[in-house]
């Protein structure tokens, strides 16, 4: 059986009265891609922030690479990295130095060498000694996953991968998070609205509602449930639903 990189246990949040994350279980193995669907306040973010440690949870257990580091990640955050429009990179630093801070601050052996890759990788060299503040939002998403490659990570967090980027620039990045994935064997967790990125990347669908996974299943396997063409559809259903109701003989 191919290693379980991520294991999610019984993973709760509560804000005051609100569920964010109301007892997720899942797992993620080496060379696999799981995705989390679902509407605006499901808790995908929550999840991924207890994921990478910024979030404390209030309930639960998150194992990474075999070992429970729901309070101490420090052996495990060398290993994973993590890409989201949330988070901003220094403004005021050019590319160069964000991936340089970055690729010293992960150790890598030649800091200068591996920019210089990175940059070819996710056609930045254009970019790389304007301020990163002054990129368009398009642009700064490239910055932010090349960053995110930089360590060569086991396991990849992505929040909105490619959110505000064009069609072409989407296109070519889910490209090559495939390759990457498909050469390093890395297991990517990835939040997405984008149902064409789903359907292209994700080996299996998480869909989330109200911080509970509703459903699941390969891509595949949910258009044939609920007896849609596209998960747009599926997603509208699940949406919509009072209740899962799954297409009849399903
Ligand atoms: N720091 C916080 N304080 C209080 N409530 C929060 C906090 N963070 C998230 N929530 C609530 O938790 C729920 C889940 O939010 P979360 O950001 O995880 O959803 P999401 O699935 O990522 O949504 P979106 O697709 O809109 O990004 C929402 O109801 C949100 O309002």
């Amino acid at each position: 059986m191919t290693e379980i990189v991520l294991a999610v246990e019984h993973l709760r949040k509560t804000y005051g009265t609100v569920e964010a994350v109301a007892g997720l279980d899942f797992t993620v193995r080496r060379g696999e891609t799981v995705a989390l669907l679902g509407g605006n306040g499901a808790g995908k973010t929550t999840a991924m922030s207890m994921i990478l440690g910024v979030v404390i949870p209030t309930a639960g257990r998150i194992r990474l690479f075999g070992e429970d580091m729901t309070r101490d990640r420090k052996r495990a955050l060398p290993r994973m990295n993590f890409s989201s429009p949330y988070v901003d990179l220094p403004h005021r630093l050019t590319v160069r130095q964000n991936l340089d801070v970055y690729a010293r601050l992960y150790g890598i052996a030649h800091p200068a060498r591996r920019v210089r890759e990175i940059s070819a990788a996710f056609d930045l060299d254009a970019l790389l000694d304007r301020p990163t503040g002054r990129l368009s939002a398009g642009q700064k998403t490239r910055v932010s996953l090349a960053k995110a490659m930089l360590n060569r990570p086991e396991l990849l967090l992505l929040d909105e991968p490619t959110a505000s980027l064009d069609p072409d620039t989407g296109d070519r990045l889910r490209g090559l998070l495939e390759r990457f994935r498909d050469l390093s064997g890395a297991a990517i967790l990835l939040a997405s609205h984008n149902m064409g990125e789903v359907e292209r990347l994700a080996h299996r669908v998480l869909m989330m509602r109200t911080g509970r996974v509703v459903d699941d299943g390969t891509p595949a396997e949910l258009l044939t449930r609920y007896g849609r063409a596209s998960l747009e559809d599926v997603f509208l259903d699940v949406a919509r639903s009072p209740e899962m109701q799954p297409a009849e003989g399903a």
